[in-house]
């Protein structure tokens, strides 16, 4: 079996892996400072949960945005699972040239998350992340990573709604019965859903504009199910995709197999 590990800014996604099945995943939030011991305990206690051992696992990969984080998770693999993990980063053999001006500097989430869009949706593909930002990864119709976007979050951008405006309350991220909002929370939820949709498909359009391409377009993160909603250009939703880019990241470096 094969763990896999997503670091976000906000949340770490975990997957166990059978072949390519992903047959558990967990969400736990980013505290840099967990220790190896800690991350010892959490994941015991899922796997007892799960009716799994550590012995079980031959394989460990980690794509991580947050780098304090990473020692401690690296430090655990080794010592708990007896493995060395692949840390997805320069000189990770991922399948897809990339064409960032300087490779190093893509978070290595967009990435796994490109590999695992382009694997299930072919190319070109144009895969959003909404998580802490909201990402777009664009891969071209030769199979490599383009580039992309990276706007403020659907949930840090709210936050900074409610915390600049003294009138303004907390709302839940719902899908309003109407666009005209008649009170303020019904108005707010209107501007964060149809104002994210719309940030969506205008700069999908850009996108596959300036590709020359109709590339399809899979969202995933924490808010992907609700933009996708109200967003017209969306075409698939799928929570996995950086996980399940993980494991072929691992797949094709490591190819005795998971
Ligand atoms: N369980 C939750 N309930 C409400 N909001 C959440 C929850 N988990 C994450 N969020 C919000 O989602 C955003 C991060 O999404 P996530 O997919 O976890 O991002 P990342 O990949 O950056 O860690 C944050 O703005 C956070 O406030
Ligand atoms: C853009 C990100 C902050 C997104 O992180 P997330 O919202 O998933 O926590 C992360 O991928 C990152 O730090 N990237 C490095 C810069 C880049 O990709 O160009
Ligand atoms: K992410």
């Amino acid at each position: 079996m094969l763990l896999v590990f997503d670091v976000g800014n906000t949340s770490t996604k975990i997957g166990l892996l059978q072949g390519r099945e992903l047959s558990r995943h967990w969400d736990l939030s980013t505290q840099a400072d967990r220790t190896a011991d800690e991350w010892g305990i959490v994941l015991e206690v899922l796997f007892a949960r799960a009716g799994r051992k550590f012995a079980e696992v031959d394989g460990a990969a980690i794509a991580c945005v947050v780098p304090p984080a990473l020692a401690a998770i690296e430090r655990f693999v080794r010592r708990d699972l007896r493995s060395e993990p692949l840390v997805v980063g320069p000189g990770v053999h991922t399948g897809m040239p990339i064409r960032y001006e300087n490779p190093r500097e893509v978070g290595a989430d967009r990435i796994v998350t490109a590999v695992a869009a382009h694997e299930e949706y072919g190319a070109p593909v144009i895969a959003i992340d909404f998580g802490t930002a909201t990402t777009f990864d664009v891969v071209d119709a030769a199979g490599a990573y383009a580039g992309g976007v990276i706007a403020p979050g659907v949930g840090i951008a709210t936050e900074a709604l409610f915390e600049h405006a003294s009138r303004l309350p907390r709302v839940e991220m719902l899908r309003p019965p109407r666009v005209i909002g008649r009170n303020t929370v019904q108005s707010m939820q209107s501007g964060i859903l149809y104002g994210f949709a719309g940030q969506v498909d205008g700069i999908v359009r850009r996108i596959r504009q300036e590709l020359g391409a109709e590339a399809r377009v899979v969202a995933t993160g924490t808010y992907a199910e609700l933009v996708s909603q109200a967003s017209e250009t969306i075409d698939a939703v799928d929570p996995f995709l950086a996980l399940k880019g993980l494991a072929t990241v691992y797949r094709r470096n490591r190819a005795t197999g998971s």
